[in-house]
């Protein structure tokens, strides 16, 4: 169904869109969904790319802004929404986010406001309200507080492992969406002239202006490149000249990593669980002309053999350091699970030891922003295994960029530190041990 179609259906221009990224924001809030994954659900794939753009924006925004807004809404508000309005808070949300970063017609926002309200069973008594409310809000400035944007639960933990300041600028750096970052097989100058980006010093390339599909760049049907953030290309290069060399990638999917190892002449052997993820992994090396052994397996159930010049283990994690670009994960995610991740990434960072030939170098990294899954995994394998040593890093292997270098000489990023174009990059942790 075109969206033609489901205008005619809606009745009203722009409904359906404000009708799916009303679901998507139920499904992410209410139900602890992936965006990616609520977004499907929402049949937005039968929409015109236009409204679907308008769509991940109206709903990316809502999240993005999300104790803005709600800041904003209290102070028109004079009691709290009884236990029982359905979508009632969540109508304010996305309509608050529309008139007060977005722009839009206020009249066309809060009149499909009051339509959506009336659609659903539970809201449909807070219509005048949502009315009220959201006509308050025309006209009064938005606010300049990201640190509202950020649950509570990850503010303290923020505010407690980086300080005020940092955790400030993290919170700014989210209200943006994450630049495309590519890495290209080789010509990396070249590629940032062809694509009208910047050759970043860590060798990826930054595309200032993205317009269309990535499918659509130059060099992407051949070959050329691959996407991949600024951060999550530094874990590999910290393996050295890997040319010629045996490596195990654990966690591969979906191989970016994989990629960037086959690419500089490594011998390969990439493992993920994830069937679906490891197809994604084949057909990038396949669109890339490289080549690796592709293992669909937990990787707790490798069986150890021969051992490896080189092992990478890019650990499951909480993902806080991609917040940019799944602004959604602060509210799908929690304490409870990284703690069980924190257990998991424990368990197959010994494992993994264990592949590493005498001599030979582990990479261990998580894209996350909590020490528990990277700091302090390492410290606690360091301290059980005295057989590897931590080898430091130095700004040189990492661009020259000695904000990344910790002071234990580990690799940090944060989101907040500007490295091109006056953007950041994920946030990114990974230590370099060695085995005796
Ligand atoms: C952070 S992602 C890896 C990203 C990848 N290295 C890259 O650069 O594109 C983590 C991956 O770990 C995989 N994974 C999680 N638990 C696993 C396990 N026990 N064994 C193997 N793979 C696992 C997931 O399927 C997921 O693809």
């Amino acid at each position: 169904m075109g969206l033609g179609a489901l205008k005619t259906q809606g009745g009203k221009a722009g409904l359906p869109a404000r009708r799916a990224a009303l679901a998507i924001l139920a499904d992410i809030l209410g139900e602890a969904r992936p965006f990616d994954d609520a977004l499907m659900r929402a049949h937005t794939n039968d929409f015109e790319p236009r409204d679907r753009a308008f769509v991940t924006a109206l709903v990316q925004t809502s999240l993005r802004r999300k104790g803005e807004c709600e800041a904003v809404l209290d102070r028109f508000m004079s009691k709290r929404l009884p236990r029982k309005s359905g979508k009632t808070s969540l109508i304010l949300l996305l309509s608050a986010a529309q008139l007060l970063y977005l722009g839009g017609p206020p009249h066309a926002v809060i009149d499909l406001a009051v339509t959506l309200a009336r659609e659903d069973r539970e809201s449909r008594h807070f219509s005048a309200l949502i009315n009220a409310v959201l006509r308050k809000l025309v006209g009064v400035e938005a606010l300049d507080k990201p640190h509202l944007d950020v649950p509570q639960w990850l503010w303290r933990r923020w505010v407690k492992t980086y300080g005020k300041k940092t955790a400030h600028d993290i919170a700014r750096a989210h209200l943006k969406m994450a630049p495309l970052d590519i890495t290209p097989k080789t010509d990396v100058e070249g590629w940032a002239l062809r694509l009208g980006g910047i050759a970043l010093p860590t060798g990826s390339v930054r595309v200032a202006e993205r317009q269309g599909v990535i499918e659509a760049l130059a060099g992407f049907d051949e070959g050329a490149w691959w996407v991949q953030d600024a951060a999550a290309a530094l874990p590999v290069k910290l393996l050295g000249d890997v040319t010629g060399k045996t490596v195990l990638d654990i966690c591969a999917a979906p191989g970016g990593k994989t990629a960037q190892l086959a690419a500089a002449g490594g011998c390969v052997t990439a493992i993920d669980q994830s069937v679906a993820r490891m197809g994604r992994v084949q057909e990038n090396l396949d669109r890339l002309q490289l080549k690796a052994e592709l293992c669909v397996t937990n990787a707790l159930d490798f069986p150890l053999g021969p051992l490896f010049d080189a092992v990478l283990l890019d650990a499951p994690c909480s993902a806080t350091g991609t917040i940019r670009r799944h602004p959604e994960l602060p509210y799908i995610k929690s304490e409870i699970q990284i703690a069980e991740l924190t257990d998991l990434q424990a368990r197959l960072l010994a494992y993994a030891a264990r592949f590493v030939k005498p001599g030979g170098s582990l990479v261990y990294c998580t894209c996350s922003l909590e020490p528990e899954e990277g700091e302090q995994q390492v410290e606690s394998f360091l301290a059980g295994h005295a057989d590897f040593a931590r080898q430091t890093l130095s700004p040189d292997e990492v661009g020259g960029a000695a904000q990344f270098i910790t002071e234990g000489g580990d690799l940090r990023t944060l989101p907040s530190m500007n490295i091109g174009l006056d953007q950041g990059l994920d946030g990114f942790y990974a230590a370099r041990l060695r085995r005796q």
